[in-house]
């Protein structure tokens, strides 16, 4: 378990006070991918710089498993610095060592003997899928794959925390896929504790469960992932979602789809932690004698389940149409018949 309690960072320089971080309090449960969303500016990377005071707080308590990092000395705090691992948006690698001096980087700062760290990083090359990439330099590296030597690099100690610092910003959507992919598989093969910051609520959508929204500092909304997407409050939240979901279809749409659904009925239904979203469909359409088209509709798959609306036209006789209402309804799925506004 992470806590942060009232974490505050304020920069002064000649002419300004910035704060940078105003007051942010936390809960991270041990083991999971917690996501920290804002704009250029909130305040993310300096938030997450203050986890493992490569920042030092000017007010507040950061409480890593009943440690409170805040409170060490120096060399306490380099001991302790080896149980968080972190990752940079551009990597920040050493160009002139090769792909296994840069894993071995941290466990000779350890002091760890040559045989074991040998071992080791064979061990975290094969983990992080660069087997044949040993040698390499990282200018001979692609994007990703120079990801996953940092991804090696950051656990070799064996973290019980990693941290992301916009992993995935200088990547491409493929490759962020990729090593998305590869951040869960090592969460649920390590157990270790993901806390990552980013600007796109897809990479929040794909791999967290919880997600907290920053904006000028502060923490304006947070909660299961789940819940930010059905139910964004504030402007900015809302923002992020669009960026994933669109917008939400207006009124005028909806009249639209009226319209032109002749003799059917225009279904919407509203899936929030679904797994089975096709199912339900495939299940009405064989249970009754309803045809069923797709009108539009997008649904994300999130850590949680699916999330997303769907507008259907239904083409059947009307009390047909209501027993699959009815059948629907029973189901965790929302459903409602657009009618003219
Ligand atoms: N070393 C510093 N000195 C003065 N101001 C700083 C310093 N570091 C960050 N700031 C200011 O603190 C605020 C938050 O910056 P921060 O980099 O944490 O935001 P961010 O959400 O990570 O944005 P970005 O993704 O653009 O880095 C900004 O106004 C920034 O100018």
């Amino acid at each position: 378990m992470i806590k942060i309690e009232q974490l505050s960072k304020v920069f002064k320089t000649a002419n300004q006070t910035v704060q940078a971080v105003d007051q942010m309090n936390l809960s991270i449960n041990k083991g999971e991918i917690f996501g920290v969303i804002g704009y250029s500016g909130a305040g993310k990377s300096t938030f997450i710089r203050l986890i493992n005071r490569l920042e030092e707080p000017s007010t507040g308590k950061v409480i890593i498993e009943d440690q409170e990092i805040t409170r060490l000395n120096k060399k306490d705090l380099r001991l302790s610095r080896q149980e968080i691992g972190m990752i940079f948006q551009h990597f920040n690698l050493l160009w002139s060592r090769t792909v296994r001096e840069n894993i071995a980087f941290p466990l000779e700062i350890a002091g760890v003997s040559k045989a074991e760290r040998n071992a080791r990083v064979s061990e975290l090359i094969d983990l992080v899928g660069l087997t044949g990439k040993e040698n390499a330099y990282p200018a001979q590296l692609s994007g990703g794959q120079k990801q996953r030597v940092g991804i090696a690099r950051a656990l070799a100690n064996n973290p019980k925390v990693l941290l992301c610092d916009e992993a995935t910003s200088a990547l491409d959507p493929e490759t962020t896929d990729s090593i998305l992919a590869l951040l869960v598989d090592i969460n649920e093969k390590l157990g270790l504790t993901i806390i990552l910051i980013t600007h796109e609520m897809h990479v929040i959508q794909k791999i967290c469960r919880n997600v907290a929204v920053m904006e000028d500092g502060r923490i304006v909304e947070q909660g299961s992932v789940l819940n930010v997407f059905s139910h964004p409050k504030q402007p900015v939240t809302k923002k992020f979602v669009e960026q994933v979901m669109g917008k939400p279809e207006d009124e005028e749409t909806e009249e639209l789809f009226i319209q032109h659904s002749n003799s059917g009925q225009v279904l919407k239904l509203q899936f929030i932690g679904e797994t089975t979203h096709q199912a339900i469909i495939s299940q009405v359409a064989k249970k009754f004698d309803v045809e069923l088209n797709i009108l539009q509709g997008s649904v994300k798959q999130t850590q949680a389940g699916a999330y997303g609306s769907l507008y259907l036209l239904a083409i059947g006789e009307p009390e047909t149409i209501n027993q699959a209402l009815a059948f629907i309804r029973e189901t965790s799925v929302e459903v409602e018949v657009i009618q003219h506004g």
